[in-house]
């Protein structure tokens, strides 16, 4: 079906808007916040481990989005989603296969730790995180339309990447780093909050009950300036309770995109056609937060 940005944008583009290269700081933040507190508290780091663990998890959010288009384009959810790769390629299977690919890159990336480390940990623990990432948006599961994404994904993007990167520097766990990885997954829920607020109307249609389809964009506007200051609140508790180096206060530099996201989307909540951009303001505050408070704990 051609709908009005297919008519309207070059391929180039959707293409672009397929592989949405700024999303992939979701794979690359937490794993180096996760790095950076093993850092601060054993004053070693293995760039090995963090390379390949880098490398995999860009694999896996690979796989994440391009099996999200194919899952979606079974529910008719992505009718008129011009950059859905399933829509730009037409060909379904190639596309669920190609996903596999990138997952088993990943997993196999992830394995290759694990075997380094003659432990099962940290592959456990990202085998967990995809499962969990393929019940929010794969049959039977289909967790998302029940408004379950943004739990997943802050289980996911803070508690289990987190602990698995620190774990892959350490073989052990910590509370500060427990700490750090409720900021990242509260910054990376934050982006997945944003991406509902332009998509009630196909949402509803799918029978898919977002966050937003349920609350409504007015209360979801003041939700989203909640969660987004609750991720410097915890970063002052941290602070304050010791747990993180005063450095990481760095993170309250980020506080003008918070603000910038915060009052867009109270002004254009009801306007799809405008607010749909405020997932890539949530993508920088996503990437400029998590990367001041990992050079808070490398310095
Ligand atoms: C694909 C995701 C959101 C897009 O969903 P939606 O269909 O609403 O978007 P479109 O409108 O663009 O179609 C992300 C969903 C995230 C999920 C809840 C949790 C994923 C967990 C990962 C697999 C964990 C990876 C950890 C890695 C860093 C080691
Ligand atoms: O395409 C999207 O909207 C998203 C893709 C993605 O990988 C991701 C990961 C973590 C949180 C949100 C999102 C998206 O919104």
């Amino acid at each position: 079906m051609t709908t009005f940005e297919s008519v309207v944008q070059p391929k180039s583009k959707l293409w672009l808007a397929a592989i949405k290269p700024p999303m992939y700081t979701v794979a690359i933040i937490p794993i180096t916040v996760g790095s950076a507190v093993a850092y601060a508290q054993t004053q070693a780091i293995d760039l090995n481990i963090l390379g390949t663990f880098l490398l995999s998890a860009i694999a896996i959010i690979a796989w994440l989005n391009i099996s999200n288009d194919v899952y979606d384009s079974d529910t008719g959810i992505d009718i008129n989603k011009a950059e859905s790769v399933v829509n730009l390629t037409g060909n379904r299977n190639l596309m669920f296969w190609l996903g596999n690919l990138f997952l088993g890159l990943g997993i196999t990336g992830i394995a290759t730790i694990s075997w380094w480390q003659q432990d099962l940990t940290v592959v456990e623990i990202v085998l967990l995180s995809c499962f969990l990432g393929y019940s929010y948006q794969g049959p039977p599961f289909r967790l998302g339309y029940q408004g379950l994404g943004e739990i997943i994904c802050t289980i996911c993007f803070g508690p289990l990447a987190l602990s698995a990167a620190y774990y892959s520097q350490t073989q052990s766990w910590s509370i500060a780093n427990l700490l750090a990885s409720l900021v990242i997954g509260i910054s990376t829920s934050i982006i997945l909050f944003c991406s509902h607020f332009h998509q009630v109307k196909d949402d509803l249609a799918a029978g898919k009950l977002s966050p937003i389809v349920r609350m409504g964009t007015k209360i979801g506007a003041v939700v989203l300036k909640w969660s987004t200051a609750s991720i410097y609140a915890l970063s002052a508790v941290g602070v304050a309770s010791g747990l993180f180096p005063v450095a990481t206060l760095l993170i309250f530099l980020s506080l003008p995109l918070a603000i910038k996201l915060t009052n867009f989307v109270s002004e254009y909540h009801d306007r799809p056609e405008r607010v749909r951009t405020c997932k890539y303001l949530a993508v920088r505050l996503h990437f400029a937060s998590g990367l001041l408070l990992a050079v808070g704990f490398y310095l």
